[in-house]
């Protein structure tokens, strides 16, 4: 079975000025430096402003950098937009796409989010598609159906291990402190790869990873880092403290 080297994804989400940025990104490549052979691969993703400043700052550190959107064209008259050739030049290698904000704000759709993927596919991004349920759908029983839903339609069908990274987000656990149960993730996690296998075999869906992400924390990582199906963790709040992010990321089991 393909190896699945867990990925610890900080989403800076519109925090960071570029002095704070400059700093935090030090910090988090500092930490990287002390240990390069970790079991695991780390990711910062800042807002589009502090890219270069970011990328600047890993640089030599083996921190991977990326984005928190892109738009599905290449390039053209789509004013406020960023295309993923300008994501990939900015030395981004990933790029974030489909949060439930961007769904929720900007009315992302699963086919917009498909069809980001593919254009960030073609500029040799990875794709981290995020998908997730409300408290609504969680407490009427439909988390599982709405989660595969999302899947389906959302990944596009040139995904492979290479290019593609899931992050189940419950909408509900994101910001809140509240944690989805061990049990619960695990069995979203597992229903995802399922449906990955059905959509696209069994051997890409047994590589990709897929991110746990809502309210993760040094307090909560290790329980929820240990999950068969869960490959590492997209991370909002708790990554903007570089020892935060620092401890979440040892939490990983090794491989
Ligand atoms: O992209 C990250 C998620 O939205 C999680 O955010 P959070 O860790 O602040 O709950």
């Amino acid at each position: 079975m393909t190896e699945r080297r867990p990925l610890i994804a900080g989403n800076w989400k519109m925090n960071g000025l570029r002095a704070d940025a400059r700093r935090l990104a030090v910090e988090i490549g500092t930490l990287r430096q002390f240990k390069p052979d970790a079991a695991f691969d780390l990711l910062v993703c800042p807002p589009f402003t502090v890219l270069e400043a970011v990328s600047q700052m890993i640089e030599n550190t083996g921190v991977y950098l990326g984005a928190q959107t892109c738009h599905v064209a290449e390039k053209g008259a789509h004013t406020g937009d960023i295309s993923a050739a300008m994501v990939a030049d900015s030395g981004c290698s990933h790029v974030i796409l489909g949060h439930s904000e961007r769904r929720t704000n900007h009315a992302e759709t699963n086919d917009q989010v498909n069809a980001q993927a593919k254009a960030a596919h073609e500029q040799s991004l990875i794709a981290i598609i995020c998908v997730g349920e409300t408290e609504a759908e969680r407490e009427s029983g439909k988390a599982l159906e709405v989660v595969a839903e999302q899947v389906k339609a959302s990944v596009p069908d040139d995904s492979s291990y290479g290019n593609t990274v899931i992050a189940y987000e419950p909408v509900w656990a994101i910001g809140t402190g509240k944690v989805a149960t061990p049990d619960d993730v695990q069995e979203v996690h597992a229903n995802i790869r399922k449906v990955l296998a059905e959509k696209l075999g069994q051997e890409e869906a047994d590589g990709i990873r897929i991110l746990y992400g809502g309210s993760m924390k040094p307090e909560n990582a290790k329980e929820l880092l240990a999950l068969g199906d869960v490959d590492g963790g997209l991370i909002g709040g708790a990554s903007l403290k570089a020892e935060d992010f620092w401890a979440i990321a040892q939490s990983c089991p090794s491989i």
